[in-house]
């Protein structure tokens, strides 16, 4: 495990350096950024970087700046330990857990990344301030790992996300292409409990009534998706409908948007068959915990 910016470019030089390049000569070097608390979820990231990757880089980082209410910062798991032994046995090269002083010397950075209006709707709407914390650091993790041009071995450079934060990618992606950074923003499924629960480092805070009650959200996903593969009318208020008779799930948004830009599909007409592609969004909250999950349609 690497610490400081310094420690951690050193090492990634040697290990690109060490590396054998299989494809045409150039090296690829993988970076998977997590908060930590690591499970399956997470290991998907990992396991498909590695498999794509010559040198991999995964980052545990619990980023203070992303999160607008303190006592979800406080009681945000922390196993820092137990992580890096999952990610020796998964086979990255480097883990990159820099303390906050490493990455905010100066407290909060001065500079600020707007994800504009995209980051004011849905997720954005709930946690205000969210999404510029997590591009603020996103953008540093990114350069913290990039390869050195100066390096003699020439580097394709891919970072990975899961499509669980939809958002949170579709703002990366943004971010990548409007100021030029030169990375491949790749996206891995989603990975669900065996009941399909979307795993998420916050579900250990739900007691066992909770996580069986927040199955409905899943439940409401298939079904919809079900009705869109056999093109019929996806009727989206009724099957909201489901989420009323879960009193223990209190149901935020429900939406069915394009899921390159996130803008709102019109499907108010009940009797349109589906057609097309869309990405249906759902947030909902569950005691304490706030709960997200999403499902394409259409592909
Ligand atoms: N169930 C999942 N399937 C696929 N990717 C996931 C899943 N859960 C998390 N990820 C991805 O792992 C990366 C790190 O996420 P993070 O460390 O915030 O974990 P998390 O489980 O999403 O935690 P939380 O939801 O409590 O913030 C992100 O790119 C996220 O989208
Ligand atoms: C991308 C990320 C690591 C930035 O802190 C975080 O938002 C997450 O884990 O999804
Ligand atoms: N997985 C998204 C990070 C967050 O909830 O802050």
């Amino acid at each position: 495990m690497v610490r400081s910016a310094a420690e951690l470019s050193t090492a990634i030089q040697r290990a690109l350096e060490a590396s054998e390049p299989r494809a045409g000569g150039r090296a690829t070097l993988g970076l998977v950024p997590t908060m930590g608390a690591l499970h399956s979820g997470h290991a998907s990231l990992v396991s498909t970087a590695r498999a794509q990757n010559d040198v991999l880089v995964v980052s545990i980082f619990v980023n203070e700046l992303q999160f607008n209410d303190q006592t979800d910062f406080n009681r945000y798991p922390r196993t820092l330990d137990a992580d890096v032994e999952l990610l020796a046995r998964a086979g990255a090269d480097i883990v990159f857990a820099p303390e906050a002083t490493e990455v905010y010397p100066d407290g909060r950075p001065l500079i600020k990344i707007n994800s504009g209006d995209l980051g004011l709707k849905f997720e954005g709407a709930a946690r205000p301030g969210h999404f510029d914390g997590m591009l603020a650091v996103v953008a540093k993790l990114l350069h913290y790992v990039m390869p050195p041009a100066a390096l003699g071995v020439p580097t394709a450079y891919r970072a990975y996300f899961g499509q669980k934060d939809a958002q949170q990618l579709v703002l990366i992606k943004r971010m990548v292409a409007d100021l030029n950074y030169p990375v491949e923003i790749c996206s891995v499924p989603i990975i669900r409990s065996a009941e399909g629960l979307a795993l998420s480092s916050r579900n250990q805070f739900l007691t066992a009534e909770q996580a069986q009650a927040a199955l409905v959200i899943h439940r409401a996903l298939s079904l919809v998706r079900e009705r869109a593969d056999r093109h019929e009318p996806l009727y989206l208020e009724d099957v909201a409908g489901l989420f009323a008779m879960e009193p223990l799930v209190e149901l935020d948004y429900f939406e069915l948007v394009d899921p390159r830009t996130l803008q709102e599909l019109a499907f108010n007409c009940q009797d349109t068959p589906f057609t097309g592609q869309g990405l249906l969004l759902v947030a909902a909250k569950v005691g304490e915990v706030r709960l997200i999950d999403n499902m394409t349609l259409g592909y």
